[in-house]
């Protein structure tokens, strides 16, 4: 109704700020445009274009990390404009709830895409605010051809395959490429990538993570 009590300014706040996002903030994680203005932020759980055909994060649409974490970005986003000054790295998830992660599980639990999704039981290091999706862009937000979209899941989206793809002719030299220019730029910034998916990277080791930050539920 039209009650002050339930308007729909954010619950009553003043700040533009989301229950999530206040939530994230509370628990000391910073948006990671506040340190690096220039990254480009598209989540895709806030689209209804995801593998799970649904937006899942209500209002969130920006981009949050523990503080450490995003400075390695801002790291990596310069190493990446020392080489290609048209490029940009664009953030397609970083901090993820653990509920939103119980329901990716739902879904590809028991199928061949469970490889691709941690069990939130341990957590995934996106739960931790630890862990990014990331591809990169042109200066006018067109992603680079990378060979798959993010979140395929299947073999051709697996660096570890990458050189057979290449011999094989599934993957161009040009696809391989663009992987190794984000690849490179994650990794000098200290980012460790997954051996499955050539959009995810861990900031830190799982144990070094776990010790560091709690689970955002
Ligand atoms: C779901 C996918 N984008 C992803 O982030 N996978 C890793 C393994 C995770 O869930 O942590
Ligand atoms: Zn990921």
């Amino acid at each position: 109704g039209s009650s002050p009590m339930h308007s729909p300014a954010a619950g009553g706040h003043t700040d533009g700020k989301g229950d999530i996002e206040r939530r994230l903030i509370g628990q000391g994680l910073i948006d990671v445009q506040t340190t690096d203005p220039l990254l480009l932020v598209d989540l895709k759980y806030a689209r209804s274009d995801n593998f799970m055909g649904e937006n899942v994060y209500g209002d969130l649409r920006k981009c949050y990390l523990h503080p450490e974490p995003a400075l390695m970005l801002k790291e990596a986003h310069a190493r990446l404009h020392d080489r290609n000054p048209d490029l940009v790295l664009l953030l397609l998830d970083g901090v993820r709830p653990r509920s939103v992660q119980q329901r990716m599980w739902e879904m590809v639990k028991n199928t061949p895409m469970q490889p691709y999704v941690a069990n939130p039981a341990r957590g995934s290091m996106h739960n931790y605010g630890a862990a990014v999706d990331v591809t990169i862009a042109r200066a006018d937000g067109t992603p680079l051809d990378m060979g798959t979209g993010v979140d395929h899941f299947g073999m051709l989206a697996q660096p570890r395959e990458e050189q057979r793809f290449l011999r094989e002719g599934m993957l161009s030299p040009e696809q391989v490429a663009n992987r190794e220019i984000l690849r490179n730029a994650m990794l000098e910034a200290g980012f460790q990538p997954l051996a499955i998916e050539w959009w995810h990277f861990n900031a830190f080791d799982k144990d070094t993570t776990r010790r560091r930050y709690a689970i955002i539920e």
